[in-house]
């Protein structure tokens, strides 16, 4: 066990636990651990966060990049939900396995590392669906508070050309940074999309992240580790005495009094699920389990749409229909190739070859150098519809000409229904811009792009299991069943093979595999494109979205759950619509907000 594991603020069993806390903060995960620590920062308040998961001290936490897990021995499975998710139509019946972190930090600590933002229409959508203080303006000082930026190395900075500008950043807890090492066929790609005549910020995390650009990590600059919730905001608060982290234990439901007040909320040790107790908050009870999790909770408390809780024999507290509507997530499509005349090493090269991996990891062990330093990627192209489809025009015919409802769920209650159509109008705009991203591909250098639809129309729900209400909710993405979404996924494969054909990447001599330089009828690049897309880039949210209660909201802009007293949310779950990145970054910062209004209610009250 840590040393850290053994701070006096770290709670293993309920005797341990006083009566009552101040606030109750459900998941210590990327928001859950914000949070905390910003509401701790006052010693007259305590604070209980109760987290399933453990400290993760493996290498598979705190060493950058994915293709490690698979070298440096056990995975992090161990600190992972692994949930089942129901079998997408749109894929070909795919189903997929979605993780989540199981563990101090959440997610943040088993995800990719890819450390950035949206741009300013994207959150000015937020305060255009009815969340005034929302916007761009009003979350821009809380991404400057989450975050600091250190740059890489001099000679880096000079190999690459690396650009970055100070005024994004802050002082905050999450170190972003680049690293020292890319492969060597990184250049060709870079240059292969300027071929395309695509340019970009200098900083994408100043409100334009639109064009080619360098796409931080969350990483520490100096050891080269991952900088996450738990490093970041939890381990340098550790020793508050007012600050009580409780593990391996499990929020069930919550508890409300006839007027729908919270009570309490009913825990158990994970491995003891038969002995139960109540923990309770004096001031509030605060989700932070996640875009899974957390519209869970809310149903198994009796909160969420009446049909599901019936069908689970829940009964009804409050009828939120919206709880668990609204999934969203990026889905991913896929163009794949090779290069004939790779260089070596590349990524490949440090998966496949056994020889090379103890190198690379002698590399880092000794001197925190070469390729492990080198997370997913550090630079992406996000960019509009326009120049990514054939047709545009078309496109957004077509979408201004869709009924919202046809193509959401059946049965779907008529304010969520609203909520959509009024999404519908801002996503509308949103593919008309020049200023927001319809289309992401990260890159590291391998022939091989990832399609990210960046504003997908399909929606998705998240149910407690009718005949197993207790056990893992189901996920259904409803991947695709927006035919818009397909028609801009085969678009975004047409576009991304023009990236084959340019001067920059002939020395490598590109060849496509998938779908095959002979494909290019619609149906045959449809077919492709359901045979190889997934459904998700781990980027749940929308489940208890921010919107006004008659269009389908969960939460308030103050972050209450409707109906209720003394219940907020503050994860990925809130966003109601899904930014152009990925969340992290904005978990953080949609945190460091929700923590100032929640302070400043506990001032007035
Ligand atoms: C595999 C993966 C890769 C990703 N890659 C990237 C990336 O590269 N860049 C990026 O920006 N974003 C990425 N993301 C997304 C990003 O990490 C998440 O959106 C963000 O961390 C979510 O924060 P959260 O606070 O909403 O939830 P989480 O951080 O998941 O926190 C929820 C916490 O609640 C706990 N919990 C859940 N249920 C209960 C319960 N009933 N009782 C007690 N505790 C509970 C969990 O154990 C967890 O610690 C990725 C996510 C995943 C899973």
């Amino acid at each position: 066990a840590s040393i850290l594991a053994s701070s006096a603020s770290v709670k293993r069993s309920v005797h341990e636990l006083r009566t009552s806390y101040d606030y109750v903060i459900i998941g210590g995960g990327t928001s859950g651990l914000v949070v905390a620590n910003r509401l701790t920062e006052d010693p007259s308040v305590n604070v209980l966060v109760v987290e399933y998961g453990y400290f993760g001290d493996d290498p598979c936490i705190w060493m950058p990049t994915s293709p490690v897990a698979r070298i440096t021995g056990p995975s992090c499975t161990r600190h992972r939900f692994v949930e089942p998710t129901v079998p997408q139509p749109g894929i070909n019946n795919a189903s997929t396995v979605y993780m989540l972190g199981a563990v101090v930090g959440g997610s943040s600590a088993i995800n990719g590392m890819v450390f950035d933002r949206g741009t300013k229409a994207d959150y000015d959508s937020w305060e255009e669906l009815g969340n005034p203080g929302w916007g761009w303006d009003g979350l821009f000082e809380y991404f400057k508070k989450s975050a600091t930026w250190t740059p890489p190395s001099r000679e880096a900075v000079e190999k690459y050309g690396y650009t970055w500008d100070e005024a994004a950043y802050g002082g905050g807890p999450i170190q972003a940074t680049l690293s020292n090492f890319q492969w060597p066929n990184f250049k060709f790609m870079w240059d292969a999309w300027d071929d395309l005549n695509i340019t970009g910020p200098k900083d994408h995390a100043l409100g334009q992240a639109v064009g080619l650009f360098w796409l931080p990590a969350s990483q520490h600059s100096k050891n080269q580790t991952r900088s996450y919730a738990r490093y970041g905001y939890y381990d340098p608060v550790r020793e508050r005495p007012n600050y009580h982290l409780f593990i391996g234990h499990k929020a069930e439901k919550i508890l409300l009094s006839s007027r729908s007040a919270v009570e309490g909320v009913v825990i158990y040790d994970r491995d003891k699920p038969d002995e139960k107790s109540v923990v309770k908050a004096k001031r509030e009870t605060i989700l932070a389990a996640g875009g899974a999790h957390t519209p869970q909770l809310l149903q198994l408390s009796g909160i969420g749409p009446k049909a599901i809780l019936e069908a689970a024999g829940i009964q009804t507290r409050v009828d939120l229909p919206g709880v668990g509507e609204n999934f969203q997530d990026h889905p991913q499509a896929k163009l794949i190739c090779n290069y004939t005349n790779d260089f070596w090493p590349n990524q490949g090269t440090l998966e496949t070859n056994q020889t090379f991996q103890a190198e690379a990891l002698a590399q880092y062990n000794t001197n925190k150098t070469g390729p492990l330093t080198l997370s997913m990627s550090n630079a992406v192209v996000f960019l509009p519809l326009n120049g990514t489809h054939s047709s545009p025009e078309s496109f957004l015919a077509k979408l201004a000409a869709q009924e919202p409802g046809a193509y959401l769920p059946p049965s779907l209650p008529s304010t969520v229904v609203a909520g959509y159509a009024a999404q519908k109008k801002v996503l509308a705009s949103l593919y008309a811009r020049n200023d927001a991203a319809i289309y992401e591909s990260p890159f590291n250098g391998a022939c091989s792009r990832t399609v990210i639809l960046q504003k997908p129309l399909s929606r998705g729900n998240i149910h407690i299991n009718g005949s197993n209400p207790y056990g893992p909710p189901i996920i259904d993405f409803r991947v695709y069943s927006n035919p818009l979404d397909v028609e801009y996924a085969i678009e975004g494969v047409k576009f991304t093979r023009k990236l084959l054909k340019t001067a920059s990447l002939a020395p490598l001599q590109p060849v496509e595999l998938g779908p095959g330089p002979n494909v290019t009828d619609t149906a045959g690049l449809e077919a492709h494109v359901r045979a190889t897309s997934g459904p998700t880039s781990f980027h749940v949210s929308g489940t208890a979205a921010m919107l006004p209660r008659e269009l389908g909201g969960v939460v308030a802009p103050d972050l209450r759950v409707y109906g209720t007293k003394g219940l907020s949310v503050v994860d990925a779950s809130i966003m109601p619509l899904i930014p152009s990145a990925h969340l992290s970054a904005t978990v953080y910062a949609v945190a460091e907000k929700a923590s100032d209004i929640i302070k400043k209610r506990a001032k007035r009250s």
